[in-house]
């Protein structure tokens, strides 16, 4: 949020760098984080002080124009590129901005290029916002006809999956800019937030973002879903992205699959929101063809909290020596996903829905 309280940004310009919420150590405490150089960067995605794919892709392309102010040379803009890419390997966004920053860079002398590096970082930030609330302006459509649907008795239940906010963006979010976009023309909207284990973006981060912007919520278990959808008390399922296959294949963080198969044998709207940015065009389709991300065992085996006297920490829910497995994201087939909303409409998930709304991109 900006320093002066006026608007939601995660990310913003600050002396000769950016500052960014440090989203580990909400809700508790609203810390933020500088960063300065490309190091920095890299330290704040693997870290998920930021987090959510656009976001990810804005912090590195800064990461790349401060790498730059040090060493412009095609050596140091390379080795900066891959360090930055590898930071963290799911979000194509990542590669996406890092990509769009290379094109512009490699095109001037290299005394031009932390400048335009910078300008075009700060370009893409403002890109971001605009994209997604193009994405919550199309996204509303499914909330009326939801509305629609129960004879205009609200609320519309909304269940979504991990945090796809303003956080996880620069502004507004993707699949929570709906929600926001909803409520804020007076659609009667309620959500039902999964936890999201094991690092609860959805306990820790949507129902910080819900409860500040006055989005009637519930947080619920992740188990609870296929429950809450069976009993008929779901009316659409919202999730995110962080890399969807030319066929429509949707990444997203884990457990979004076993929603898409409870929402598919209920008969509840399963939509993906994502920018074109997160769309990986060189992928013929996503299932057993995306990198996914492993992270570390304590993740599982601890939890994320705060101490009665405010101090943020982690806690251990099982044995000492126990294994965890720990992957980050799954991917949900297209036949699962009955829309992808976009900042150019809602397509179906498939290869000619999304070439129907980036012809440009036919035969990437
Ligand atoms: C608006 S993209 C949000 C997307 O990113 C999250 O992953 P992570 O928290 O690991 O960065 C999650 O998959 C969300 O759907």
């Amino acid at each position: 949020m900006r320093v002066d309280g006026t608007s939601y940004r995660s990310i913003w310009r600050s002396g000769d760098g950016v500052t960014v919420v440090d989203q580990t150590r909400l809700p508790h405490a609203f810390t933020t984080f500088d960063i300065a150089t490309e190091a920095a960067a890299v330290d704040a995605i693997r870290r998920m002080v930021v987090r959510g794919a656009p976001l990810i892709g804005v912090t590195g392309a800064y990461g790349l124009a401060f790498a730059l102010r040090e060493d412009a040379s095609d050596a140091a803009l390379d080795a900066a590129y891959g360090r930055l890419l590898a930071s963290r390997p799911t979000a194509v966004n990542l590669r996406w901005a890092l990509d769009r920053m290379l094109r512009a860079v490699t095109a001037v002398a290299e005394n031009a290029r932390h400048e335009t590096a910078l300008s075009l970082a700060d370009a893409l930030a403002e890109e971001d916002v605009a994209t997604n609330e193009a994405i919550a302006t199309h996204g509303v459509a499914l909330v009326r006809a939801a509305l629609e649907k129960k004879g205009g008795a609200g609320p519309v239940n909304i269940l979504t999956h991990c945090n796809t906010g303003w956080i996880a963006c620069v502004d507004w979010g993707t699949a929570l800019g709906v929600i926001y976009k909803a409520h804020d023309e007076g659609l009667p909207v309620h959500v039902y937030v999964d936890e999201t284990r094991p690092r609860n973006q959805g306990a820790s981060l949507t129902t910080w973002e819900l409860a500040a912007h006055g989005v009637p919520h519930t947080l619920v278990a992740d188990n609870a879903g296929g429950h809450l959808m069976q009993e008929g008390s779901v009316d659409l399922v919202l999730v995110g992205a962080d890399r969807v296959a030319a066929n429509g294949d949707a990444c997203n963080k884990i457990g979004t699959y076993l929603k898409a198969l409870a929402a598919a044998d209920n008969g509840v709207p399963f939509y993906v929101a994502l920018p074109a940015s997160t769309v990986d065009w060189s992928l013929p389709k996503g299932v057993g063809a995306i990198e996914i991300e492993e992270r570390s065992a304590e993740e599982v085996t601890h939890i994320a909290g705060v101490t009665p006297d405010g101090a943020v920490t982690r806690v251990r829910i099982a044995p000492e020596g126990t294994k965890a497995a720990n992957p980050a994201f799954d991917v949900t087939p297209a036949r699962l996903i009955s829309g992808l909303i976009t900042e150019r409409g809602i397509a179906p998930a498939s290869a000619e829905g999304l070439a129907g709304l980036f012809p440009e991109q036919r035969g990437a």
